[in-house]
């Protein structure tokens, strides 16, 4: 008997791209243990949601776009990627406690854009808008998107609409769900997994930091049997950026300097939104083994993750399998080079 491991490496800077790579196999077998390393890397970008049926787009010079937690760290992120985009104008950003303020006040980057000054939800014209990306804490993004006017595109980047089961929601957010009917229309994917759906829905929910690294190397895997979906192990680093720009002590400069720390081993809320797109992508229930770890770095993230391949499947097939996969892909970018890979 021998069974054969691929370590996958994935990775992303935070809310934008995506990076991954098939790090090494490790075989084990009667005759001893080999290596083999191949590399591959992605990048994939929330902006990519945003995608009208090829008519609409057509009639339209700029599409007006809302960005709603324009002060926080995803609501800038897509701001870079749209200030100078051909096809976006963004005509609307709120905030919260910088409600008033300029962006280049609380973002001096974006100081050369010509941008709209931060408003309050409650006072914003949603009129000079035709879609909108929510960057809003989870839970205040229900009761938000609720009241939006019902014609426009909304992508939200929280984890409001990820989890098609209520009661799972509820399970490991610790609070009832304020927009059920919602839910229920809300499209949850990667553009790369799912863009006929993403294009046509109404609301599109973003995946999570973590299950975006761990879902672009392997439901395409999974999806052609080329791995088995039992015992995968899922090992994640992120940056700080990714627990949001608010003050916490936790994140402070002197507490994740120079150090690793693994948080919500067993039962961090990412744990049941990558089980439900694994499970789907294999027509059944698969459970994962996750630990994500905050490291003391502003900005990235690197999932490595071990499976176990099919019964005489390779490294090499899968690495073949991907690159197929993400060939026309323009935000998927597999890494040629196995020794570089740096977050
Ligand atoms: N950081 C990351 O890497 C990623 C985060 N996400 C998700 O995206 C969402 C936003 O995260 P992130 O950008 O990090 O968060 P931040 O804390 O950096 O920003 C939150 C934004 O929401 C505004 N806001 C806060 N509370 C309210 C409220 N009650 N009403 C209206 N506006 C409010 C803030 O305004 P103000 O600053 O003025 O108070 C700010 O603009 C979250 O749901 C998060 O889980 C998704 C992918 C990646
Ligand atoms: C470092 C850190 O705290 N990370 C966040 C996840 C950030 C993310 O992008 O996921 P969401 O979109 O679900 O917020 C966490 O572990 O909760």
């Amino acid at each position: 008997m021998s069974s054969s491991l691929a370590a996958l490496s994935s990775s992303h800077f935070n809310g934008a791209y995506s990076l991954w790579k098939i790090q090494e196999e490790l075989k084990v077998s009667k005759v001893g243990k080999f290596r083999i390393r191949a590399t591959s890397m992605a990048t994939s970008s929330p902006a990519q949601g945003l995608q009208l049926g090829e008519g609409k787009a057509n009639k339209l010079d700029k599409l007006r776009i809302g960005v709603l937690g324009a002060s926080g760290y995803t609501g800038t992120e897509i701001i870079r990627l749209l200030a100078n985009h051909p096809h976006f104008q963004i005509t609307l950003m709120t905030a919260d406690r910088k409600a008033g303020q300029s962006i280049e006040s609380v973002f001096p980057h974006l100081v050369t854009q010509d941008l709209p000054s931060l408003v309050a939800v409650k006072d914003a014209d949603f009129s000079v808008v035709d879609a909108i990306f929510c960057c809003l804490p989870h839970g205040t993004t229900q009761e938000i998107i609720k009241s939006l006017p019902k014609n426009q595109k909304i992508v939200d980047l929280s984890a409001d609409f990820r989890l098609r089961d209520i009661a799972e929601y509820e399970e490991w957010y610790g609070q009832p769900h304020k927009a059920t009917t919602l839910q229920q229309e809300a499209v949850y994917d990667l553009t790369e997994i799912s863009r006929r759906e993403i294009q046509s829905a109404r609301l599109v929910a973003n995946p999570g930091c973590y299950p975006t690294s761990v879902q672009l190397p392997l439901i395409p895997l999974i999806k052609s049997n080329l791995i088995e979906v039992r015992n995968i192990i899922i090992d994640s680093k992120s940056g700080v950026s990714g627990a949001g720009r608010a003050a916490k002590e936790a994140n402070l400069f002197t507490e994740i300097a120079e150090g690793i720390r693994s948080y919500g081993i067993t039962r961090h809320r990412h744990v049941p939104e990558i089980e439900q797109g694994l499970s789907e992508a294999a027509n059944s229930k698969v459970t994962v083994s996750f630990t994500p770890h905050l490291m003391p770095m502003s900005r990235g993230m690197q999932s490595t993750i071990y499976v176990e391949m099919a019964p005489g499947v390779t490294t090499q097939d899968l690495k073949d399998h991907l690159v197929n996969y993400y060939e026309h892909e323009k935000f998927v970018v597999l890494l040629k080079n196995s020794d570089i890979f740096v977050v």
